[in-house]
């Protein structure tokens, strides 16, 4: 059964258990200090049922995750599984009793091997009880292959991976603790296309079998076509539960806003055809992955990164960014060479980057929100390197409200922030900087509607102050949306550029698989890959 997806009717504000159900938690509350992540909220999992919690940034989500996984004790309210009242001691109290968790934040040990990481923990030991490599590898091979996963090694340094790769492990992690409840907190975030429909195949598979799944993700798309009920959240509190035919996009919105949303692009900013480039590359290249990129970018202008992924769009962005030692080619910006030997390099050259993982590159978390934005901007503010206490506040104000970054005071932690605020923080330590090039990796991804629309109008108010974006994104509709030109990007080169009329989704993916390309037979296309 589900609750009336009407946000305003009291029916909505409770969801009732029916009679498979697998996870009921009732009148749940968690405070931290002043803020109240969580307040009387109720959710409900049935048995073999793939359910989206969905909400906002900051609307409680990782939060009920945490209290149902037993990384935090709620302030109030009760759990039960399968019809009985728990109370778990710490995640692995739950893993026992069957709840196996992602988290948003990746917990792998970068060091070990992916078949260490994955069976860390309960490891097949050999005869004499000493750890078996050959079974753990076997063992992990035999769970990469029910996937059809064949590109990653069993035997691989989980530091050697990509970040989609390292979130694969981190479900894999989960998956050989053949769970009855599998809680993926955004882990499809860094995941590309395919890989998200492999898993999604797998993830059916697993609920054929009985096993529940509860989903978080911002990609609305990808939660659409694959659950079963889905539960918004706002606030802290429970809003609706409606099965997944049973609401529109838009109505999902509204409940998880509280307000309508229109999504749209702002419009684009004419760009001065024949203004010499902001930003040239010549013959660019990085090791084995980035060849002979030549480019330009305008003021105004935002170029996008399209291509399947891992083709060098990554690699191009941090290559720019001064992350590669190693690099080739010519790089003027304003018509003068211009040094990436080191992100040092780079920032004094006028670039910025908003990087993929922002947890890890963008933040110092133990450090307040007030701190990290400040950083990259301290010495701007003040004169001779001493800053004003007051100039500093007002202008961390300034920046949060710009971002609408949700946090009950400046001086938390910017651990203490939801992911997706995180994520604000990082773009707003960049913004002030002085930066003439901005390069976007996925600035999206993970952040709530209401926030994206905040995103787009930002990427395009930098261009109307005649600065240059390169944006890789994985949400095509932002690259149609955004951008002036798409670079397509196959095995480190750019295969096709785009432009004007000719970036559409049946164009850019035409020219991923490197067939089709002109408009009309990407359609085909298109239907193929279906
Ligand atoms: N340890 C903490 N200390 C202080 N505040 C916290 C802490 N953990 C969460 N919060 C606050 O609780 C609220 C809910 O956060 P939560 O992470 O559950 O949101 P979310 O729905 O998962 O958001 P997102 O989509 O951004 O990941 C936020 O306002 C957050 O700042």
């Amino acid at each position: 059964m589900s609750s009336h997806p009407d946000p305003t009717s009291p029916s909505a504000s409770r969801a009732s258990a029916g009679e498979g159900t697998l996870l009921e938690a009732r009148g749940i509350s968690k405070s931290f200090g002043g803020v109240h992540a969580l307040e009387d909220a109720d959710f409900s999992c049935e048995a073999g049922e793939i359910h989206a919690l969905l909400g906002a940034n900051g609307a409680g989500k990782s939060t009920l995750v945490k209290v149902l996984s037993g990384v935090q004790r709620a302030d109030a309210g009760t759990i039960a599984l399968g019809g009985e009242t728990v109370s778990f001691a710490g995640p692995a109290d739950a893993a026992r009793h069957g709840v196996a968790t992602v988290f948003q934040e990746l917990s792998l040990f970068p060091h070990l091997t992916v078949a260490e990481n994955i069976l860390i923990g309960h490891q097949p030991t050999g005869f004499l009880g000493q750890i078996s490599q050959r079974r753990m590898r076997a063992e992990v091979r035999g769970l990469f292959d029910s996937l059809g996963v064949d590109h990653i090694a069993p035997g691989a340094h989980v530091s050697d991976l990509s970040l989609a790769d390292r979130q694969l492990v981190e479900i894999f992690k989960a998956l050989s603790k053949k769970p009855k409840l599998l809680i993926l907190d955004e882990g499809t975030s860094a995941l590309g296309r395919k890989e998200v429909q492999r898993l999604f195949d797998l993830l059916r598979k697993l609920k054929a079998g009985g096993t529940s799944v509860i989903f978080i993700s911002h990609r609305m798309s990808e939660i659409r076509e694959f659950v079963d009920r889905m539960t918004i959240f706002r606030n802290g509190r429970h809003v609706a539960t409606v099965k997944a035919a049973e609401a529109s996009d838009g109505e999902i919105v509204e409940m998880m806003l509280g307000q309508r949303v229109e999504r749209s692009f702002p419009e684009k900013t004419a760009v001065e055809t024949n203004a010499p480039p902001l930003l040239e590359l010549s013959g660019f290249s990085a090791g084995s992955g980035l060849h002979d990129i030549s480019l330009s970018l305008r003021r105004g202008e935002v170029l996008g990164l399209a291509g399947l992924e891992g083709q060098g769009q990554g690699t191009l962005l941090l290559a720019l960014f001064g992350a590669y030692r190693g690099i080739g080619g010519e790089v003027t910006i304003a018509g003068k060479p211009a040094k990436v030997a080191s992100p040092w390099d780079a920032k004094a050259s006028g670039i910025a980057l908003i990087p993929e993982d922002r947890k890890t590159e963008g933040l110092v978390l133990p450090m307040s929100v007030r701190e990290n934005i400040t950083f990259s901007v301290l010495g701007r503010l003040g004169r001779f390197g001493f800053v004003s206490p007051a100039k500093e506040k007002a202008f961390v104000a300034r920046m949060m409200e710009r971002l609408a970054v949700k946090a009950a005071s400046m001086e938390l932690p910017a651990r203490s922030l939801s992911g997706g605020n995180q994520q604000k923080l990082v773009l707003a330590k960049w913004l002030e900087t002085g930066a003439d090039v901005f390069l976007f990796y996925d600035p999206t991804r993970g952040i709530d509607v209401g926030t994206k629309q905040a995103f787009y109008e930002l990427i395009v108010g930098l261009t109307r102050e005649g600065k240059g974006v390169i944006l890789y994104s994985t949400e095509t509709s932002e690259l149609i949306g955004l951008c002036h030109r798409v670079a397509v990007m196959d095995d480190g080169r750019i295969a096709l550029t785009l432009q004007g009329d000719d970036i559409t989704e049946q164009d850019i993916l035409a020219a991923s698989l490197g067939v089709g390309r002109g408009r009309g037979e990407g359609a085909a296309v298109m239907e193929a890959a279906q």
